[in-house]
């Protein structure tokens, strides 16, 4: 693993280099945080050794001089090693010094490693190494160094989605925070587009998004003027002097005269009043009365209620170019797809197709279509006029109808609780996809792990740490759901075997694909619409259609007939037939072959808000059980296809990492054991030897795993923690199973950010948790409607390593434990001690065997 770290490294020697100028020349551009944590990182390991900083300067100057210096496969595994070695030894001398984490590939089992992704994608940040005279640096470009050089008309759009579902479990200004950030992003504004999909059809979330765009115009210009680094408000005004980039801000708010830090406080608050002024707008404005305000186009929503409703679409603020900083913000779109009651709507999915198939197409916005759209100015828009009640043909007809625009090829997907931590985001996701990689199997997608603003998701994190970085040596990172850039084609449904090397369809799949009746069969039969999906999977953008071909097109394919032979959900886009349609999804495409990479930056691309341990983790920990299992019985299963699929078979045993909620099983006779034997009386593990290869192995497991935790930096405690919550899956998937219920996906309850005027950084608290933050770990029994099986039967006397036992069967469950003796909300309800004390009298009956 180091040496191919260190390779990886090595590698960048090949770098990629993503040059932006607004005046359209060839430039290099530099980031100087990366340069200077490259610097440290360096600098720091010169002193552990000086063969490792020779590998180092080696790595700063032009591959054509340093190739024959290049040491050997053995030879950097061996100098990695000592490196590590010297610098933890420095770090205990020293303190915390530079992390050697920052060094990327080096130090792959640390938190936050800059990258890990397939070698032969190689190492996008390679960009930030650069020497630091700006003499040198335009002597390697000249020098014909491998930089991949884009002028601004060059770059790909990216079309940005925001799914949201509750207005009330997704508060609106998280949303708009979360767009805020999106929009800000630094990349050409006219390449982006940000879509927010409302699946509550709620005109609370239009609204918000209204007054966000007009923030946005303020915010966003500001935002790019001073390259503040974090571009969500609410966490920006919790401290701005942190937030903003190391630049010119900084240097106006700390060097210059009185004067124009008097400027920039004014400048600062004016922001501050306007943001508090947006998010008290957006949050007073409950109910219905904000509808009487005279606003028309908020009449759309009086009679749409969340499951019933036709599409609305909304163009909440198009960029049309221009001058001044109007041109700096990207469209923004609201739209909420159409929903029957009697029609599965496919949850999270379902959404996301919609939005793939509606507007990934938007890389030039056909802004005479929209205008058109808003002057007609009604909810009847123009998706609407083609609305069918069943929302699944709706989806295709919006597939058939999208065909006939121009295509985006990629697509960035962030869930509505999760912000832009990094600017240069899309940026850094472009340095991969762009690279002109000589491997077949090409990526598919980019993913960036989730990490958490509000909470220490420890388990997730710990996980993300090991399996996350195991998989992306091997095929690559599995989706999860957010943080996501996605290739167009490769969600049409493309293999990597379908290509050629330089990207274009190969003979015999232009055969496959491009035949008439194959792509009537996946896409329908409209004459418009097969031109079109050939021209986008050929790789080539559609011409523009007039409005009126356009609306003639899709009246055309309005009344048909072939939608139940469409692939969709099936084969393309998002997978449907499991709430955790990432990893179904995910597994989708790498059984195709393709790969994936990794970007794993510090600080944090994408910040998000989960519940930590509580009633709502349990919540949201149950759908991700009972998802993957799910996804166990699917056709995309893991399990299936030995011999068929491409996957790779280490890449099929990690996907087996989603039995872990089956874990619960033996979890749950576990804690029952120690009381059985107990009560009657008899031993629980052998005796003489066998009883050390029991405690061996338990204890080597729970060593192992605690490691795992404390060597990511989380506590003791968190350890224990993570063993709840599993166990209520796989009493769903068994009901799903048997035929008896579905499974929902119910959104995670999200807590609304409270924002901070420069006082200082202050964590921000669960608001559901009181003001009592002691109680945060704690289970609340009440109110707790899944809480069916209990497992804490204790006491009596037996032998040591039964007693063992239950310890470490009440440190597993110490959150319920705590819970059974609180009282008010923490308490237990009484309903529930009735059952619990039923189910134990029948757990004693049974055990001591009357
Ligand atoms: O019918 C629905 C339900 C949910 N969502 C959206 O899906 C996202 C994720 O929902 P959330 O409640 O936040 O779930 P989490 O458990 O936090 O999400 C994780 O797990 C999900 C699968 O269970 C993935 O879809 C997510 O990307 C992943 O971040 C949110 O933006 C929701 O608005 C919809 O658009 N429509
Ligand atoms: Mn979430």
């Amino acid at each position: 693993m180091i040496a191919r770290g260190l390779l990886q490294a090595l590698d960048s020697r090949q770098r990629t280099l993503l040059t932006l100028e607004d005046n359209q020349s060839v430039q290099t551009q530099t980031d100087n945080r990366w340069e200077g944590i490259w610097r440290s990182a360096t600098s720091h390991y010169r002193g552990g050794s000086r063969r490792l900083a020779r590998v180092f300067n080696i790595l700063e100057l032009p591959p054509m001089e340093t190739s024959a210096d290049l040491p050997t496969i053995q030879e950097s595994h061996e100098l990695a090693a000592t490196a590590l070695r010297s610098a933890k030894r420095r770090r205990r001398r020293t303190g915390p010094g530079p992390s050697p984490r920052l060094l990327p590939g080096l130090c792959s089992r640390k938190k936050n490693m800059a990258i890990v992704s397939p070698a032969r994608h190689g190492f996008p940040f390679a960009s930030s190494v650069q020497p630091k005279q700006s003499k040198q640096r335009s002597a390697i470009s000249s020098r014909g160094l491998p930089i991949l050089n884009f002028r601004i008309c060059d770059l790909p759009s990216v079309d940005m989605f925001v799914p949201t579902a509750n207005p009330v479990r997704e508060p609106p200004i998280i949303v708009a925070n979360t767009v805020l950030s999106l929009l800000a992003l630094n990349y050409p504004a006219n390449k982006l587009a940000c879509y927010v999909s409302d699946d509550g059809c709620s005109p609370l979330t239009y609204f918000s998004l209204k007054e966000t765009s007009k923030f946005a115009k303020i915010w966003v210009p500001f935002c790019k003027k001073y390259n503040v680094r974090v571009r969500a408000p609410f966490r920006y005004f919790l401290n701005p002097l942190v937030a903003a980039y190391d630049s010119e801000f900084r240097k106006d708010w700390k060097m210059t005269k009185v004067m124009s830090v008097v400027i920039l406080i004014y400048f600062f608050f004016n922001f501050f009043r306007e943001y508090e002024k947006l998010r008290r707008k957006v949050e007073d404005s409950t109910g219905d009365s904000f509808l009487l305000d005279g606003d028309d186009e908020l009449e759309t929503f009086s009679n749409a209620k969340p499951n019933n409703h036709s599409t609305i679409v909304k163009v909440v603020w198009e960029n049309k170019g221009g001058v001044g900083d109007e041109k700096e913000v990207p469209h923004l779109v609201y739209i909420s797809r159409e929903k029957r009651p009697d029609y599965v709507h496919h949850y999270k999915s379902g959404a996301m197709n919609f939005l793939v198939i509606d507007f990934s197409n938007t890389s030039i916005f056909p802004s005479f279509r929209y205008r058109s759209l808003s002057s007609s100015g009604s909810s009847e828009s123009f998706f609407a006029r083609i609305d069918i009640n069943n929302v699944m043909i709706h989806e295709f007809e919006q597939l058939r109808v999208s065909g006939l625009m121009t295509n985006a090829p990629y697509m960035l997907n962030v869930d509505c609780d999760m912000y832009a931590n990094e600017a240069d985001v899309v940026r850094q996701a472009m340095c991969v996809f762009l690279q002109k990689s000589k491997s077949p199997d090409r990526c598919a997608f980019v993913q960036f792990p989730q990490e958490f603003y509000d909470s220490n998701s420890d388990e997730l994190a710990v996980v993300q740490s090991y399996l996350g970085r195991g998989v992306a040596g091997i095929q690559g990172p599995l989706y999860c759901g957010s943080g996501c850039f996605h290739t167009r084609r490769v969600m049409y449904g493309l293999s990597p075997d379908n290509l050629e090397n330089n990207g274009d369809l190969s003979s015999s799949a232009t055969i496959e694909f491009l035949d008439e009746d194959s792509l009537a069969r996946k896409f329908g039969s409209s004459k418009e619409l097969v031109i079109s999906i050939v021209e986008a999977l050929q790789g080539k953008s559609n011409p523009k259609t007039s409005l009126t071909d356009f609306i003639e097109a899709a009246q055309m394919v309005g009344h048909c007939h072939y939608e139940h032979q469409t692939n969709w959900g099936k084969t393309l886009g998002c997978l449907y037939d499991s709430v955790a349609e990432d990893m179904n999804t995910s597994i989708g495409i790498h059984l195709r072959g393709w790969s994936s990479s990794y970007i794993c930056p510090d600080p944090p691309a994408f910040l998000g808000s989960t519940p930590s341990v509580g009633f709502e983790a349990i919540v949201q920990q149950r759908r991700w059980g009972t998802g993957a299992i799910e996804v166990l019985f699917n056709k995309q299963s893991p399990l299936r296809g030995m011999f068929s699929s491409k996957i790779r078979f280490r890449q099929r045993l990690a996907y087996l990492w989603v039995l872990m909620c089956l874990r619960s099983i033996p979890e749950l006779f576990y804690c029952l054991l120690p009381a059985y034997c107990l009560l009657r009386n008899t031993a629980l593990y052998p005796k003489g030897p066998c009883l050390a290869i029991t405690v061996t192995i338990v204890a080597m497991h729970c060593l192992y795993t605690l490691w795992q935790f404390t060597n990511n930096g989380f506590s003791v405690r968190s350890w224990i923690l993570a063993t709840c919550g599993w166990l209520f899956s796989i009493h769903d998937i068994l009901l799903k199973l048997l035929g008896i219920s579905n499974v929902g996906f119910v959104v995670a309850k999200k807590t609304t950010p409270k924002t901070m005027p420069i006082s200082g950084y202050e964590p921000i608290q669960r608001q559901d948790d009181g003001p009592n933050s002691c109680y945060v770990h704690k289970f609340e029994f009440d109110n707790s409607c899944h809480f069916r099986s209990s497992c804490h039967h204790e006491g009596g006397r037996s032998g040591l390593a039964e007693n063992c036992a239950c310890i470490l069967v009440i440190l597993l469950f110490l959150p319920f434990l705590k819970g059974l003796f609180a009282k008010g909300k923490y308490g237990i309800p009484l309903s529930t001690l009735s059952k619990a004390a039923l189910l134990a009298m029948i757990f004693v009956v049974f055990a001591v065997g009357y």
